[in-house]
């Protein structure tokens, strides 16, 4: 395993074309939550296909069929060394969804994707690699840009630049001005890895413990989803077209069966989050900013 730098810089996914329909959208929304009560007609709407509506965050599994778990492999141009990291030991460190247009509820897509940074937090700490991912519709329009962070805690020490990162968005100091709880099932993590993130540190006990966990924990993603359908439940109504951007840090793991509190800071279009499990005292999610249209 090791990170040959700058060639990982060089690194592309070719672009792939891929289509998703209404139950792959219905899917991602039951693995964030939605619709534990049948009776609730607002949310009920993310996961009946009569007026289907998309969570925004959706499209960070949308185009899974692309993907395993560590996503589609990565094509180096002639003449620079392929990086390899260690799998086994990365969690996802950062998110941010981008749509330039609402998503629709199906359609047919290409995707193409580029390492736009590498980090070295040092030896013993992590490799912070950025990734970007930009989708385009079937006329040639651009319909989002994904950008994540994985969080490579076994190849720190690389020789990469450890500063220069893009700054995290920094939340407001004064109190939040909503909090809300979110309680997650003990299988969230069984019923999310269906949206195509089979990564068994989410499900297999003992790959868990060989990463260094106690037990299998929630996938970033999962938390992310359900801090975007907090803005939607607090902030816009539950209107998804009112959402063009969506970014948040992971902080610290989530455990299937925790509650999370998202905690919100309304400013105008910039609405800024946090979350936390307050069982344990921890920030599970720092950083993140909902940006409206
Ligand atoms: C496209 C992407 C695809 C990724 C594929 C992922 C596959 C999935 O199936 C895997 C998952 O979903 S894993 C679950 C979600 N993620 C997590 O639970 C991670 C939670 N966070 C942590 O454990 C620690 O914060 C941890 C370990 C991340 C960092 O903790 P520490 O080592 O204690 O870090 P700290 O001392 O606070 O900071 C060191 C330097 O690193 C920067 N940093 C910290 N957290 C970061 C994060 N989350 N993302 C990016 N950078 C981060 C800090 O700024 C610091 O930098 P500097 O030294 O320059 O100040």
């Amino acid at each position: 395993m090791a990170i040959f730098y700058p060639d990982i810089l060089q690194q592309r996914t070719a672009p792939r074309t891929f289509s998703f329909g209404d139950k792959d959208v219905m899917l991602y929304a039951l693995g964030i939550g939605l619709g534990q009560d049948p009776m609730n007609e607002t949310e009920l709407a993310f996961v009946y296909e009569k007026g289907l509506k998309v969570v925004p965050t959706a499209a960070t599994v949308l185009a899974a069929a692309l993907r395993g778990a560590t996503g589609p492999a990565p094509e180096m141009p002639p003449g620079h060394r392929p990086s390899q990291i260690n799998f086994l030991m990365v969690v996802h460190g950062e998110q941010k969804v981008e749509l330039h247009k609402p998503l629709p509820t199906s359609g047919t897509f290409t995707a193409e994707g580029r390492t736009v940074g590498a980090y070295d937090k040092g030896e013993g700490k992590g490799a912070v690699i950025i990734n970007e991912t930009v989708w385009t519709d079937e006329k040639g329009e651009k319909v989002a840009t994904l950008t994540g962070s994985t969080f490579a805690r076994g190849d720190g020490g690389f020789g990469g630049p450890s500063e220069g990162a893009p700054e995290p968005h920094a939340v407001p100091t004064r109190a939040p001005d909503i909090s809300v709880d979110f309680a997650t099932r003990e299988d969230q993590a069984l019923l999310y890895r269906l949206n195509g993130d089979r990564n068994p540190l989410h499900s297999d006990p003992g790959v868990a413990k060989k990463a260094g966990f106690d037990r299998p924990i929630l996938h970033g993603l999962c938390t992310y989803g359900i801090t975007c359908r907090a803005i939607l439940q607090e902030v816009t109504g539950f209107d998804a077209d009112q959402i063009y951007s969506h970014q948040a840090r992971f902080s610290s793991p989530v455990f299937p069966g925790d509650v999370i509190t998202v905690d919100i800071w309304k400013d105008g279009k910039n609405i800024s989050f946090e979350a936390r499990v307050k069982a344990r005292n921890v920030t599970v999610i720092r950083n993140g900013l909902t940006v409206l249209r």
